[in-house]
Parts: structure tokens; sequence; C-alpha cells
């Protein structure tokens, strides 16, 4: 393992930020820890790198315990999410400031910084002045920055937080190219589903302090561990249920869940690929109330008629009703978890 939190606390203000955190990340992993604004995430990060001592519990890098190790001597890169560049230094020299700081020789830093630009995609910008650069170039720097002094462990703070959605994506997939070719083992935090689950071959969310669920971004998006997770995965579909073998009894009426479902009291998701319409009169009788052009399908939400929450449901574009129209609704049992 080449980090490992065990019971990580830490308190500010008289309550657990970090609440008994154990998260482990080995070499060439890439973790993204996911969370609404306030889960303790940039707290994990910032007790992690140095700069924020724990309450109690540990931080063990490679194995070894980190209570006492200022910052700069854990061998960790910290990008955070202004990238925080120095104005006054041009490209060359944000680039080049971890290198200076550990006495490398002028003629090699010159050589590394080349390559650092090229492996981020800005080939010969070191002389161009900060201030001049766009916000995607300018997280691109920050990026070659802090992974110039080669950190064992790289963490990110909301890396792509400021960029607008086409660069987010652009750079999601470069940055994963580029971490998997490094072997780079990352740490990264963001707010944006999205984007973890681009990036990470882990995932884990946080909630007020703790960690609610952590897998591959497949597992959690399967079979997310609460109506918690779920919620925060974007998914509308969660209502309460009780289970009993393969059906569940929910305000929608009677639907089915796979075999093996925890059974009782519970709550239900159904993916919106898992409301499928059907003629009026069959199924669960419904109004469309929104409709929403998604590129790839339309988003439609469903009133059922008898009363019970809003559906949300996919709809293959050819097929979507138009706002008003009546359908009947039918739930795929293959796109229907009982949660946790
Ligand atoms: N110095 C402090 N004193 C008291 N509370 C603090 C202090 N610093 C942070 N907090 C609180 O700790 C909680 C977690 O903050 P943290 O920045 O780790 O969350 P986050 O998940 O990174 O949020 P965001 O996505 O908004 O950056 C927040 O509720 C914050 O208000």
């Amino acid at each position: 393992m080449l980090l490992s939190l065990e019971e990580a606390t830490v308190r500010l203000g008289g309550r657990p930020v970090l609440d008994t955190v154990d998260l482990g990340v080995t070499e060439h992993e890439v973790v993204c820890v996911l969370g609404p604004s306030g889960s303790g995430k940039s707290t994990l990060l910032r007790s992690v790198a140095g700069l924020q001592p724990l309450s109690s519990g540990r931080v063990l890098l490679d194995g070894r315990d980190q209570a006492g190790v200022p910052a700069h001597r854990r061998g960790v890169g910290l990008m955070f999410q202004d990238h925080q560049l120095f104005p006054q230094r041009d490209v060359g020299g944000n680039v080049a400031f971890g290198l200076r700081m550990h006495g490398m020789p002028k003629g090699q830093r010159e050589i590394q910084v080349r390559e650092l630009l090229e492996l981020v995609g800005l080939p010969g910008a070191a002389r161009r002045a900060v201030a001049g650069l766009s916000g995607g170039e300018q997280q691109r720097v920050a990026l070659a920055r802090a992974l110039a002094p080669r950190p064992r462990l790289l963490m990110l703070d909301e890396p792509l937080g400021q960029l607008d959605r086409s660069l987010r994506e652009r750079l999601v997939v470069e940055l994963r190219e580029l971490f998997g070719r490094l072997g780079t083992t990352v740490l990264a935090v963001t707010h944006d589903q999205g984007e973890a689950f681009a990036l990470a071959d882990r995932v884990v969310v946080m909630r007020d302090g703790r960690i609610a669920q952590s897998g591959t971004p497949l597992e959690v998006w399967r079979r997310p561990a609460d109506a918690f997770v779920a919620r925060f995965l974007g998914f509308e579909n969660v209502v309460p249920a009780s289970v009993t073998g393969v059906a569940a009894d929910t305000p929608w009426g009677k639907l089915p869940v796979p075999e093996g479902s925890p059974q009782g009291a519970g709550e239900l998701l159904v993916r919106p690929a898992g409301v499928r319409l059907v003629g009026v009169g069959e199924g669960l009788a419904c109004t469309v109330t929104a409709r929403t052009f998604k590129g790839t399908h339309v988003a439609l939400r469903l009133q059922p008629r008898g009363g019970g929450p809003h559906l949300e449901a996919a709809c293959p574009l050819r097929e979507a009703p138009e706002t008003g129209a009546e359908t009947g609704v039918e739930f795929d049992v293959a796109e229907t978890v009982v949660l946790g």
C-alpha cells in the first residue's frame, strides 16, 4: 500500500470534518474522492499532504507513519483547484519551481521542463507569460509543475474545476492516458461524478466526513451503496420499498427486483433506462410532464396518474412522446437495485 489512512479523524470547530476514515491507495492506482461540498474531501487531501494535522488516527506512506513529517518531506505533489501559478514567473519558471527547490542544476532543469511541457501538450511554451495563457493551458502548466519533482503520490484538488465542460471532458481523457503512461499514483478529489468516473480506477464517495462507498466506477454505478450515493450520482428514481422475494411494494406499485435482493423495508432505485414506456392502459399510467433532449436520448419526467413520486425515464430519440402525452410504464428488473 503506498498510502494508508487508518481511522483518520480531523476535528474543526468542535465537529469531525474527517471522521475515522480508512482508505488505502496502491501504487499506480488512480483514486477519485467524490462528494458534495463540505463532505471533507479537501481536508482529506490536506491531511495526507501534511497541511492539516490529524486529531486522531494515522496517515502512512509506504508503511511509515507521517505524524510530525512536514509537508515538503512527504514526497507528495499537490495541485490545488485554483492552480496558483506564480504570475511573475514564465511557464518554464513555474514548472521548474520544485526542481529548483530540490537543487537541480540549471541545464538539467531546462531539459526536464522541456520534456514536461511536451508531456502535457504545451511544447515550446517555456518562455510564455503565465498571464497570457488560457484556463486550460494554465491547468496544464500547474499539472507539469506538480509532476516535475516526480512525486510518489500526486494529489489533485478539483483538477479541472474551473474549466468549461468540453475542455474538461477532453482533459480528463488526456490525464487518464498520461497517468497510465507514467504509472503515476493519484489521489484526486472532485464533486463532479462524470469526471471521477472517467478518471478513476476506484471511486470513493464521501458524506459528512465519512466514506459512504468505495469501488470501481462500474461497481458504484451498478450498485450504489445507499440512497445518498444513488441520489448523489444523479439518480432520481429512489423510493421506499418493502421487499418480499423478487417483488417490492413501492409507491409505483409492485415492482420486480433481482433475485438475492435484501428483504424487508428498504429503498429501491430504478435507473432511467429501466423505466420502459408501453401502451396506454398497460402498466403504470403516467403523464409526460417534461422532456429534455440529451443528445443520445431524451430524458422524460413522468407523473404517475394515481399519485406517487415522479419518474425519470431515458427514451430513444425517435420514440420520445411529447409533453402532456399519456403513457404506460413498466419496470425492467435488470435496471432495478434494492439499496442497502
Ligand atoms: N478551519 C475550519 N474551522 C471549522 N470548520 C472548517 C474549517 N475548515 C473547514 N471546515 C469545515 O469542514 C468541512 C469540510 O470541508 P472541506 O473543505 O474538506 O470539504 P470539501 O468536501 O472539500 O468541500 P468543497 O467541495 O466545497 O471544497 C466543511 O463543512 C467546512 O466548513
